[in-house]
């Protein structure tokens, strides 16, 4: 194999090293003290000189003098008829599915008389503002516009701010422009990285402050997201690409699973992409299929650094090593070709999002099926879900008691208000308990 499409990992399961075990199981990217500070003074800056400091970030790191932050609606128009009517189709058929997949998941408001005379309910609001951050640096994302805005909308949201990268005209690209439009958001700002989270998060002149920021991004809007976490709701650690190819022998061709590590790959130097499998012949002929497809790529470059940084090919002693090392691994993205994916998928609590058999690609996935793909990176979907129209809810709780109910709750109530030395409590309990039928009539 070529030193360019070389994995940093080749071998087998059992002979992993410590070092090779961290690399796998730990994917943060880039030295995390250095990113973490230079994020935190870029969130500094945003905090203390507002619209000034991303007038300023977009010269130093997106190269662009800009004359206004936010793109006018007119230019959302003139992009949508700028584009081809195939990219328009292709747009629309997106946001119909991810908006189809994501209202059948919104969650239903709730009434429950737990004891006679005392009724408990749960409501589910919208959020008011939201802010979604749509990446651009390099590569154009209007997919990932609409896998924040449609959820959001479906949620009932009314403000949905999106914010993306300017390219050299100063704006993001149409494509972004005219998903903005086609998903439904209500505002688009040519921001990016660090400062278009801490803008979202906080506010500032010219840009709306939100109560959640979601949507992914390379090592600097990870970060960001993370640092402003205290103050409004963030999705998950959305970062880095990632995907994890568990394949036996005979269930795809290795042609098809080398074009999905390939395909995660081309994101970004930092993604990290992995094939296991118990075939020694299979991971030979993905070992092959992977050498030609990165010779051929264009992105040749982000693809063979991304393999040499975080690409493993591991062979697995049988099928009970293969699953075990696909939990552990909690990827983002997770193809199963396997005998049985679907009794392979019951198993696992850890994937991001799973794709069950050969003709199941991620790339069906990141674009059109309707599943989110703003989803939890570097191991963090042990804990995380993909972003989902409950990103863009916030419940609360009623509770209602009849005299009746309050009568019956009264004493039990006073007991452990004074247990916990707290009489005031113990007093408004009783009052109603005692006379609430008159009192309340
Ligand atoms: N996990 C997911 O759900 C998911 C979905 C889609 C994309 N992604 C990932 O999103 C990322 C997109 O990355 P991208 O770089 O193409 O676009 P991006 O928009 O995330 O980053 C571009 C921005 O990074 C900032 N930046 C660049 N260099 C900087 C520096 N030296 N210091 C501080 N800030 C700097 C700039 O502000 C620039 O506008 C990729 O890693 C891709 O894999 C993840
Ligand atoms: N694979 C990305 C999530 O990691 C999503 C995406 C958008 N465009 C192409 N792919
Ligand atoms: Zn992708």
């Amino acid at each position: 194999m070529s030193a360019e499409s070389r994995p940093a990992i080749d071998g087998r399961i059992a002979e992993l090293d410590d070092g090779q075990r961290r690399l796998l199981f730990d994917r943060r990217v880039g030295d995390a003290g250095e990113v973490a500070d230079a994020t935190r003074a870029l969130l500094a800056l945003v905090r203390s000189e507002g619209d000034d400091a991303l007038f300023d970030f977009a010269r130093r790191f997106d190269g662009v003098e800009l004359d206004a932050l936010e793109v006018p609606r007119e230019k959302w128009g003139e992009a949508l008829e700028s584009l081809d009517s195939e990219v328009i189709d292709a747009l629309t058929r997106a946001a119909r599915n991810i908006e189809t997949f994501h209202r059948a998941q919104l969650p239903s408001d709730v009434e429950v008389e737990v004891e006679p005379g005392v009724t408990l309910g749960r409501v589910f609001v919208p959020l008011e503002a939201v802010g979604v951050y749509a990446p651009g640096g390099r590569a154009a994302y209007p997919s990932s516009v609409l896998m924040g805005v449609v959820p959001a909308r479906a949620a009932g949201v009314k403000e949905i701010v999106v914010c993306s990268p300017p390219g050299p005209d100063g704006m993001p690209s149409p494509v972004v422009l005219a998903a903005a439009a086609i998903g439904g958001a209500t505002r688009l700002f040519a921001v990016g990285g660090a400062g278009a989270i801490g803008a979202l998060a906080f506010g500032t002149g010219s840009i709306p402050r939100c109560a959640a920021v979601v949507g992914p991004g390379n090592r600097w809007v990870l970060e960001a997201k993370q640092q402003v976490a205290g103050e409004v709701i963030i999705d998950s650690p959305a970062g880095p690409s990632e995907v994890l190819v568990v394949a036996e022998e005979g269930c795809a061709q290795p042609a098809w699973l080398a074009a999905e590590l390939i395909a995660q790959a081309e994101h970004d130097p930092d993604a990290a992409v992995a094939f296991v499998t118990t075939s020694p012949s299979l991971l030979e002929a993905v070992r092959r299929e992977l050498r030609i497809g990165v010779a051929a790529t264009p992105r040749r470059e982000v693809v063979a650094e991304a393999l040499s940084t975080r690409g493993a090919l591991l062979l697995a002693a049988d099928h009970d090593e293969m699953m075990t090392f696909a939990e552990a691994y909690a990827g983002e993205h997770v193809v199963l070709c396997t005998r049985d994916p679907r009794a392979d998928r019951a198993g696992m609590r850890t994937p991001g999002t799973v794709f069950l058999g050969g003709a199941s690609s991620v790339a069906f996935g990141d674009y059109m099926t309707g599943a989110n793909h703003v989803l939890p990176t570097a191991g963090t979907a042990r804990s995380f879900s993909g972003l989902s129209a409950l990103d863009f809810l916030r419940s609360y709780t009623w509770q209602e008691l009849t005299a009746e109910g309050a009568a019956g709750m009264a004493g039990p109530v006073a007991t452990l208000a004074e247990a916990e030395g707290l009489p005031g409590h113990a007093t408004a309990a009783r009052l109603r308990g005692s006379k609430a039928g008159e009192e309340t009539s």
